[in-house]
């Protein structure tokens, strides 16, 4: 009887430690203020719960071409790309925070602030006035455009081409009081909504790697933008340390293309050339990976152990039928696809963060 009463005692504490524990992770841990989701809200962005799984298939069907990664049709990517923000704009907010990029690491800094200083290096290099209209060409769910629009009080019209980025940027703008600065409108940056010469400067972080071909993007941009003014951009680019007879390093760049939805990586040396091919004046290019920057892999090579603890709340919460079904498969994706990037970092032949500025001429 004791024996029995002990084993229930223990019983009961594993009960509460665990399932204590895992409301926690699941529920509280990460402020949600500051990330903007918790686990339980976890959801396939504008798709049903139960389209998730197939969703997450139909991303897949992209790479089913005979050459491996490439996309048969350049129309098509819009679509993948939307789909693919619809499977993992919430984890990127629960598990990276409101801003879908990386930054150098700053020693002494948290990696909050080291965000903030790499999105306010961008809009300095852009020279703003209060009052400034600015394109924030592929915005996610705003935080670039939040921490700028602070900055440098100017207004920033962000344009995403997922409805479901859309809606929670409107929501945290509104939240954060930055509504009157920040608007967003649902669109493809190949063909934007916009008037010729309608922007005073532009920006974009680490989305045109979505683009087909830079070209198109670079030149819709162009059109905008008002004689006389500057856009500048961090892209994903591989560098001049990428050897494409060497099979690591093309299975770490098909890794990353394949787990960020990428028709095909650039090399750095295309984005100059594309520049000025659309019309550009480079006024200034610069790999901000390079050394005395500190790595920017820094962080997901630290979050594994994070990232074992998620993969265990996502599968215990998609099985109670909390979170959609097809969530695990989407957040297993995004495991091996951590590790390839902290590959593209560790080998240096890969950099998302290829700064180029450029000026449209009077
Ligand atoms: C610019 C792009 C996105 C860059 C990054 C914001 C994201 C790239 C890989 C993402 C992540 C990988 C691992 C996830 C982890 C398994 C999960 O538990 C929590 C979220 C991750 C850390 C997630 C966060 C965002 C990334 C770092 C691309 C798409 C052009
Ligand atoms: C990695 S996220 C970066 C978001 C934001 N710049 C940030 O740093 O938080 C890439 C963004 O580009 C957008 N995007 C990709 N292709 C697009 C297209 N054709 N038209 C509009 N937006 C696009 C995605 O919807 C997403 O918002």
């Amino acid at each position: 009887m004791e024996f029995f009463n002990e084993l229930l005692t223990l019983f009961c504490t594993a009960v509460v430690v665990f399932g204590g524990g895992f409301f926690y992770f699941a529920c509280l841990f990460g402020s949600a203020e500051q990330k903007g989701k918790n686990a339980v809200q976890l959801s396939g962005g504008s798709l049903a719960k139960e389209k998730v799984q197939e969703g997450y298939e139909q991303y897949w069907s992209f790479f089913r071409h005979p050459n491996g990664n490439e996309i048969d049709t350049s129309d098509k990517v819009p679509a993948f790309v939307d789909t693919f923000y619809n499977l993992v704009t919430d984890i990127y907010e629960w598990g990276w925070g409101q801003s879908f990029h990386f930054s150098p690491r700053i020693s002494g800094k948290s990696h909050r602030d080291a965000t903030r200083m790499h999105e306010e290096m961008a809009v300095n290099l852009l020279d703003l006035k209060p009052g400034a209209r600015i394109l924030d060409a592929g915005c996610g769910v705003g935080g670039p455009m939040r921490a700028i629009a602070a900055h440098s009080g100017a207004n920033i019209v962000g344009i995403t081409i997922n409805e479901y980025q859309v809606k929670r940027a409107r929501a945290h703008n509104k939240k954060a009081g930055l509504d009157s600065l920040c608007e967003v409108v649902c669109g493809n940056f190949l063909q934007m909504p916009f008037a010729d010469n309608s922007f005073d400067g532009a920006y974009s972080i680490e989305a045109t790697c979505h683009a087909p071909k830079l070209e198109e993007v670079y030149r819709e941009i162009y059109r905008v933008l008002k004689p006389g003014s500057l856009y500048v951009s961090y892209e994903w680019v591989t560098t001049e340390l990428y050897d494409s007879d060497d099979p690591e390093h093309v299975e770490i760049i098909r890794g990353i293309e394949r787990g960020d939805a990428l028709p095909r990586l650039r090399s750095y040396k295309d984005i100059a050339e594309i520049a000025t091919k659309v019309g550009f004046e480079v006024v200034k290019e610069k790999d901000l990976a390079k050394p005395p920057a500190e790595p920017w892999w820094t962080r997901l090579k630290m979050g594994r152990i994070a990232y074992w603890r998620n993969h265990v709340v996502v599968t215990v919460l998609a099985w109670l039928g909390i979170a959609p079904k097809g969530v695990t498969d989407v957040h297993d994706m995004l495991f091996v696809t951590a590790d390839y990037l902290a590959k593209g970092g560790d080998t240096g032949i890969f950099t998302p963060m290829h700064m180029i500025l450029c000026r449209k001429p009077e």
